[in-house]
């Protein structure tokens, strides 16, 4: 591969620190302790009654708008910000949550709080066999956010654009305007670059200034990290930046936040246009059908404070409702399989695979490391401080995943093509919220105890690309009930997904005996599930059976209405994100995506975002034009 010298260490964008009082230290003390208090109370729902219409009475007209666009998530958001930008356009966005509170903003409150409250969903997967078995009843939790922001409001904000072989792939399988030279500007024009680490390079000419999204890095970094980065460039990797021309290397974390607060789409594209006249953004509204006379799309029926609407879109509905509600919405309103939607008694109005395809990347988790570096814990005065004064520290990051890393290990040919992802964590990589969301098995969290140590470190092992695909069905035709999700993770017949994480985990072994990990005296703390306790511990007899304890979903669903040319094939929009064989309406959000990406996929909702609001304006204005 050529060399690429355009790599630039400057701060892009200018920087400023704010100022705070005693009271706001106070203020910041109690709004702290009791979100997470109420979180530890917390009870997830397990379906949607709460919306449920308390009359049995026809819809009330709620007029007509040019776009509806429903779930104000990662790429509803950016969808509704950028079509209101045509002031004589009308834009509703129906959201089932709310907006996203000051607590929420506060960065790590994700994984301290916010997990466990109205912002999750609360979704669980059926019980699996091939993994999730360290989780109660074998379920594995499926964090999606509600919410003005969406899943973006309890994510990690790890921003990471994917590989440019992987847009290439996408362009290849029939979507035109999907390759790596197509979707660049798009991911450049939402960006706001600040290089607020100066040992960090930022490869310029990949980034842009000034657009709704702040991304920088996390600062400071700590000497576990740096020692992981160090390992990774004794193993050959070049510290890069990944988001730039080399896309395998190592890299501290690129993130969006700004000042440490939480910059998801809801904060970064929305909150600063709501102004608009145009724009009218309703949340706690849940849209329970999408309204079709024949094959063209009228509008959406939806419920608020128990009261049902019928609105209808002079032009489309965009569905970005994201993975799993975007086809559980479509199926509601008789666009799936025929077979599925006859047996809920849903009359069909295009057999579409909806809901198939369902892939995700893999987590193993467990690899857990003792060292000699102690990290120094600080009261949450001084880190109330830290992230008042200067938005950093521990409240300005969702977890200490500090690091990345790609490798490609023999199963995957091309040499370019990475299929491993390890990420850094330096303690603490768990809290109490997360742990009663996640629902681990005592015995299970018992073996990879250690994590809360502030001397251990973990490396979350992701193997990328997986073949293994799962279902998104209904439970029925109440559009109140959940939707019945099935990851299927590792289940693939060729063991290609198992062979993959046998890999990665003698890798991640390898890096643990570099001189850097050496020289902290790094050592393997995991212990042994209690079912695999028979087996000769680190063998892949053992390995086998561990990773069906520790490995879950990646909380990276994708494909559950896959773009493509081919309904016959199982694709369920074109190119331009419109429902096959439906008019006016389209979809866009993380369920469109054709194939898993070498990257975490929220940059990529954006970029999704952004490309609808593209082709819907050169739809609807060249048109006008004429
Ligand atoms: C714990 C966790 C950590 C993650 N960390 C990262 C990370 O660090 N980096 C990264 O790149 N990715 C991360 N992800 C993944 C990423 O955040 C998601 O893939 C992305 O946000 C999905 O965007 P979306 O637009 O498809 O859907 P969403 O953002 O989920 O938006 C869907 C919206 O639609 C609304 N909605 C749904 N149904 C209805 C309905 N019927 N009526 C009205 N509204 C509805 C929802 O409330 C929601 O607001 C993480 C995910 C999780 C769960």
């Amino acid at each position: 591969m050529l060399l690429h010298y355009s790599y630039y260490i400057f701060p892009l964008c200018i920087s400023l620190s704010w100022s705070y009082t005693e009271y706001d230290v106070e203020r910041y003390e109690k709004l702290i302790n009791d979100g997470i208090s109420a979180s530890l109370n917390y009870v997830l729902p397990t379906d949607s009654r709460i919306y449920e219409p308390k009359l049995t009475r026809l819809p009330i007209d709620f007029g007509t708008w040019d776009f509806i666009v429903v779930g104000s998530g990662s790429t509803g958001s950016v969808v509704a910000s950028r079509l209101s930008e045509i002031s004589n356009w009308r834009v509703l966005v129906l959201e089932a949550g709310e907006f996203n509170s000051e607590f929420n903003t506060i960065t790590r409150m994700s994984y301290e709080a916010t997990i466990m409250s109205d912002y999750n969903w609360g979704y669980y997967s059926v019980p699996q066999n091939n993994s999730c078995l360290g989780f109660e009843e074998n379920r594995c939790s499926h964090p999606r956010g509600k919410g003005i922001g969406g899943t973006a409001l309890l994510n990690a904000l790890i921003y990471l654009r994917g590989n440019k072989i992987d847009f290439d792939k996408w362009c290849g399988m029939g979507n035109p305007g999907w390759c790596y030279e197509d979707v660049l500007p798009l991911f450049k024009k939402s960006e706001d670059i600040h290089a607020t680490d100066p040992e960090a390079p930022i490869d310029a000419s990949y980034h842009s200034c000034g657009g709704p999204l702040r991304v920088q890095q996390q600062m400071p970094k700590s000497d576990l990290t740096t020692v992981f980065i160090q390992a990774n460039m004794e193993m050959g990797s070049n510290l890069s930046d990944l988001n730039g021309y080399n896309q395998t290397g190592v890299m501290p974390f690129q993130v969006n936040t700004k000042f440490g607060r939480r910059q998801d789409s809801g904060t970064a594209f929305l909150l600063p246009v709501l102004n608009r006249k145009n724009l009218k953004v309703l949340t706690k509204s849940l849209v329970t059908k999408i309204v079709i006379r024949g094959n063209k799309t009228e509008g959406v029926i939806f419920v608020r404070n128990g009261i049902q609407y019928k609105v209808r879109a002079r032009k489309e509905v965009i569905v970005s409702a994201g993975t799993i509600n975007s086809p559980q919405l479509l199926m509601l309103s008789g666009i799936g399989p025929a077979n599925h939607l006859s047996s809920k008694g849903i009359p069909v109005v295009k057999d579409l695979a909806v809901g198939s395809h369902f892939s995700d990347h893999i987590q193993v988790y467990g690899l857990v490391f003792s060292s000699n570096v102690t990290s120094p814990i600080h009261s949450l005065r001084k880190k109330i401080e830290e992230y008042l004064g200067e938005g950093m520290g521990f409240l300005s990051k969702f977890a200490p995943s500090q690091a990345v890393v790609y490798y490609r290990t023999p199963i995957q040919a091309n040499p370019d093509y990475p299929n491993i992802e390890l990420s850094f964590q330096d303690t603490n990589a768990t809290s109490n919220a997360l742990t009663k969301c996640q629902r681990w098995k005592p015995e299970v969290s018992d073996a990879i105890a250690g994590i809360n140590s502030t001397s251990s470190f973990q490396i979350f092992l992701t193997p990328l690309h997986t073949k293994s695909q799962g279902t998104v069905r209904l439970k029925s035709s109440n559009p109140y009930e959940y939707p019945i999700i099935d990851p299927n993770v590792l289940s693939d017949p060729e063991e290609h997904d198992v062979r993959t994480v046998l890999e990665g985990l003698q890798l991640v072994m390898k890096i643990i005996d570099t001189e850097a990990f050496k020289k902290v005296n790094a050592q393997f703390s995991m212990k042994s599930p209690p079912a695999c306790s028979h087996l000769e511990f680190r063998t892949e007899e053992f390995w086998r059976c561990a990773i069906k304890y520790i490995t879950s979903h990646n909380n990276h669903p994708v494909s559950t209405c896959r773009m493509g040319p081919s309904p016959e094939s199982g694709d369920v929009v074109d190119a331009q994100m419109r429902v096959h064989g439906v008019e006016k309406l389209r979809v866009a959000d993380a369920s469109i995506i054709p194939l898993s990406t070498s990257s975490h996929i929220n940059s990529i909702c954006y970029m999704i975002g952004e490309k609808l609001a593209d082709i819907v304006k050169n739809t609807y204005l060249i048109k006008k034009s004429y």
